[in-house]
């Protein structure tokens, strides 16, 4: 309600809200327009690298001018479609259905890649998608305005980022055509930095680009305006990795069973998640213990028929070498040496479910210890709140997204941008990401 009424007191955008349409337009459905473009970016080129990334940071400072901006510059170039705001109003019927935010995203391509690009409006909303595994980002613009000085909520801005699992930032200092006084953009600067590290990103390398999205967006003052656009998307394509892809990453199958074949040895089974396998290949064995047993691949099958090689996507029996069948459990799993590790504490989002969607009907506290389900482990985990939370008395309820340490009770194989569930008596209580990792 306070978006809507936002937008339609022309605050937001005062040049392209046309009453009395636009008092049906709220946030989550004025991005539908930009969903529906999409389909017109045909003439993309398919075969460059392709990264998810997306627009967060503090309400009013800018994502959704920012994004508009970078559509236009890339416009003029050919690598996108441009989307303004006058597409608010355009499509009545997507208004009155109200898409959701999962759908919000643009498309657009610089030089090097290929990008679709996430703006963020509802931040509980937002999070709950990353952590069910709705939306994803490769890494984040977060959008800073200058003009907001000591940045109250800055911390929230990190936190967000976190907690949507991004590793890597890229800082746009907004709205720098309101500020005369050099030295306060410094500042905000060096504040950043400050709190990107803070929060576990890399705040002495992080790129930190100002500019003004307003006036890129209507075409005015270029070294503040479209120049900016153009070393912000350039510090893109630079900083933000692009993601590697399943096949061309380290082989790794989580165990699902375990078998002996009298005069073989062992096989285990399960789904080859990424990389491939081929036969007299070693590998490890982790999970469950501090070291990682190694051995070697004498044979795959698949549906009864020898193969040469496994790779991501097959359903595989792996016949190993010298392994006991009492040394391997459901939940290790089978990679590539050295490319996985077995952890016992780790930072997470949490989602937790409501009663309506199948889960608690009341909260729990900290030392809560449901079961964990990540690939194919099932481990009992000890939830408690980050150290910086000051009070560790209160009580997460359903419904919420928050963030918390897990603690195994042994170790296990986990990583990063990992989602994992959490059940309690047979039923899902809530669903989670792996944001960082402790020990
Ligand atoms: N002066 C100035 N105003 C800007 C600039 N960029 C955005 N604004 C204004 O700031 C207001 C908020 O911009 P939005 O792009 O809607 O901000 P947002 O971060 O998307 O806001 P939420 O989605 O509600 O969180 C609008 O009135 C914009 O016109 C800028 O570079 N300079
Ligand atoms: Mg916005």
């Amino acid at each position: 309600m306070t978006t809507a009424l936002r937008l339609v007191a022309g605050k937001a955008f005062p040049r392209f809200v046309t009453a009395p349409s636009a008092f049906l337009v709220t946030k989550k459905n004025y991005f539908s327009s930009f969903s529906s473009k999409v389909q017109y970016a045909a003439q993309f080129d398919r075969s460059k690298p392709h990264v998810n990334i997306g627009t967060i940071g503090h309400v009013d400072h800018g994502k959704t001018t920012l994004t508009a901006a970078i559509t236009k510059t890339l416009a003029d170039k050919g690598g996108a479609d441009f989307l303004d705001y006058s597409s608010i109003d355009k499509a009545p019927e997507e208004r009155a259905r109200g898409i959701t935010i999962s759908t919000a995203h643009v498309e657009y391509e610089t030089a090097k890649r290929h990008y679709s690009h996430v703006d963020c409006p509802g931040h509980a909303d937002y999070i709950k998608n990353m952590i069910t595994g709705a939306a994803q980002m490769d890494g984040a613009i977060i959008v800073v305005a200058a003009s907001d000085g000591q940045m109250p909520q800055t911390r929230e801005h990190l936190l967000l980022a976190r907690q949507v699992g991004v590793q890597k930032i890229v800082v746009f200092v907004n709205k720098v055509d309101t500020i005369d006084d050099p030295e306060m953009l410094e500042l905000v600067e060096m504040e950043m930095r400050e709190l990107l590290t803070q929060y576990g990103f890399d705040g002495e390398n992080t790129p930190v680009i100002f500019g003004s999205a307003l006036c890129a967006l209507e075409g005015r003052e270029p070294e503040i305006g479209e120049q900016r656009i153009m070393k912000l998307l350039d510090a893109i394509d630079e900083y933000i990795p692009t993601p590697e892809r399943d096949l061309a990453k380290p082989f790794l199958m989580p165990i699902e069973d375990i078998f002996s074949i009298s005069g073989r040895g062992t096989v285990v089974t399960g789904r080859v998640e990424r990389g491939e396998l081929k036969k007299n290949e070693e590998v490890e064995i982790v999970g469950f213990n501090k070291t990682p047993i190694k051995t070697i691949v004498t044979g795959i099958e698949m549906f009864r028929k020898e193969l040469e090689k496994a790779m991501a996507g097959d359903n595989a029996g792996v016949l190993l070498r010298g392994t006991r069948r009492d040394e391997l459990k459901r939940g290790m799993v089978l990679c590539k040496p050295g490319s996985v590790q077995a952890h016992t504490k780790f930072l997470a989002s949490l989602y937790i479910l409501t009663k309506e969607e199948g889960g608690r009907h009341s909260g729990f506290g900290e030392n809560y210890r449901p079961q964990l389900y990540v690939r194919t482990a099932d481990v009992t985990t000890v939830l408690k709140f980050p150290t910086e939370v000051e009070d560790h008395s209160k009580q997460v309820m359903p419904g919420d997204n928050v963030e918390m340490e897990c603690e195994l009770v042994h170790p296990t194989p986990i990583e990063v941008g990992q989602r994992f569930n959490i059940r309690e008596g047979g039923k899902t209580v809530g669903t989670g990401l792996v944001t960082r990792i402790i020990e």
